[in-house]
């Protein structure tokens, strides 16, 4: 019989049916597929747990219909069509899913078995959990594969207590169950990718300033030639891998320093990456200092910018082909990620490096330097450094959903100093080359540290505070 599903009554009686097909394939033809169905229905439609639970668990033990033990499982987990939640039962269903072959219920069982926390009950065991969530990756769930390449990234620790998520040095004397091996950190990071596990994929790109082209840093290199509807970013992008964690790097004014401050691509720099699936981005700058305790040599963490640009374009909200729609108001307050700028900060500090944690950034046009007036007159608004690409860098990379911090090397003291001579081109390229190892080691170590997090939610943050700015969405 055929619905007219924009009547309300039709819509009524064709759930109802729904509901008498799936008793029917259930309970008379005993189908498991459609009692899974019938509980699905249960839930969903008829909100009614209770029901649901019974069917779940019966088509779990009776029929061996490893989904419904997932979702038995979870009900068990949550005390949904229970009084209460009972992570001890919920493992045997979640062990008698996998048993079934249900990817799902196999990386259940894994994490149950491998979590640590004040709210887990069930006692840690991590080789028997590492085999779930295989035997899961195997099934080819992307995030059982992931859970696995976060394993082998830091290693699993014996006693979670002595681990320090922030700080991998201090990790280097304690007992391992699983031992830190990058490459099979890689080959799970790569398998969830492909699967389509967004966090996974490249996703840690490096923008790398002036006099940072050290393609070292990088494991198995392959060049990517890319474009994007903003034009070509600087330089062919190099996707690899820093200690097992997968990364792309870009040289921000191309590999031959071709594009100087404000001919440099931003828009297509940052979609690039974007495109090939970073999630963050982590910039090098050389930068002026415009305070005494700011000493060349240092290194700083920035966290505020002051814009004296002209003529960039920094917005993707400009109705370009192939861009994105609406207009974009975005606040700037914080105009960096704080917890990409926490793992810079934890690097530098763990090094040892002679760091500041914040620094406000006066982005001038250049590419001439400051005047001396000029260099006064940022001292006098509040700036601790000068350098000419931090803007529009940091506001596309908002705009673009990223988490973006930046690292800056101090490389002279600009021309404000009394009976000092004008920084010069020269005075900062060999700074920086003297200091590069100090801004390579925050940077590897940062991707560490962020690839280490399992707490994810502040990247579909920076997301969502993108939406909430635009106006005019069609
Ligand atoms: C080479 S001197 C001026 C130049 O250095 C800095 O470049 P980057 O930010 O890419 O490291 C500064 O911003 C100027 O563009
Ligand atoms: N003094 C300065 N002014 C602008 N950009 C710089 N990059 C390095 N030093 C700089």
């Amino acid at each position: 019989m055929a619905y007219d599903l924009k009547q309300e009554e039709e819509v009524k009686e064709y759930i109802e049916n729904l509901g008498i097909e799936y008793r029917f394939g259930c309970y008379k033809e005993q189908k498991p597929e459609v009692c899974h169905l019938l509980g699905d229905y249960l839930e969903a439609i008829k909100k009614d747990y209770d029901k649901a639970a019974k069917v779940f668990k019966s088509n779990c033990l009776d029929y061996k219909f490893g989904k419904s033990c997932l979702k038995i499982g979870n009900y068990t987990l949550v005390g949904r069509g229970r009084e209460k939640g009972d992570h001890v039962e919920a493992l045997k269903y979640f062990e008698k899913g996998c048993e079934y072959n249900e990817p799902g219920a196999c990386l259940h069982a894994g994490l149950l078995l491998t979590a640590t926390g004040p709210g887990v009950t069930i006692p840690r065991d991590v080789p028997k959990g590492y085999n779930y969530l295989k035997k899961s990756c195997d099934q080819n769930d992307p995030m059982a594969c992931h859970y696995l390449f976060g394993m082998y990234l830091t290693g699993v620790p014996k006693n979670v207590a002595e681990f320090n998520p922030h700080n991998p040095e201090k990790n280097k004397n304690i007992e391992y169950i699983i031992k830190s091996d990058k490459k099979q950190a890689f080959q799970f990071a790569k398998k969830a990718c492909e699967l389509g596990h967004m966090y996974a994929c490249a996703n840690i790109g490096i923008i790398g300033g002036s006099g940072f082209d050290d393609p070292t840093l990088f494991e198995n290199q392959i060049e990517k030639d890319v474009t994007t509807p903003f034009g070509k970013p600087s330089d062919v992008l190099i996707e690899g891998q820093i200690k097992g964690v997968p990364c792309v790097l870009l040289a921000r004014h191309g590999r031959k320093h071709q594009f100087q401050p404000s001919d440099v691509n931003y828009r297509a720099n940052i979609w690039a990456l974007k495109q090939v699936g970073c999630t963050h981005v982590l910039a090098t700058t050389a930068t002026g200092s415009l305070v005494e305790e700011y000493k060349p040599g240092d290194l700083v963490i920035l966290n505020d910018f002051i814009d004296r640009t002209w003529g960039r374009k920094c917005t993707f909200y400009d109705r370009t082909e192939g861009g994105p729609k609406g207009v974009c108001h975005l606040p700037m307050r914080p105009a960096f990620c704080e917890r990409a700028r926490n793992a810079m900060i934890t690097a530098a500090k763990a090094r040892g490096y002679s760091h500041h944690e914040t620094g406000t950034a006066v982005v001038i046009q250049g590419p001439r330097f400051s005047s001396r007036a000029e260099s006064l007159m940022h001292r006098q608004w509040g700036g601790h450094l000068v350098n000419m690409t931090t803007v529009p860098e940091v506001v596309l990379a908002k705009e673009a959903g990223l988490s973006y911090a930046a690292v800056a090397l101090v490389t002279d003291y600009d021309c404000w100093r009394e009976n000092e001579t004008s920084v010069s081109v020269s005075e900062v390229l060999a700074m920086f080359a003297k200091n590069v190892k100090k801004a390579a080691d925050v940077i590897i170590d940062a991707v560490q540290v962020l690839a280490a997090e399992t707490d994810l939610e502040y990247l579909s943050a920076h997301k969502e505070l993108v939406s909430s700015a635009i106006m005019l969405k069609e």
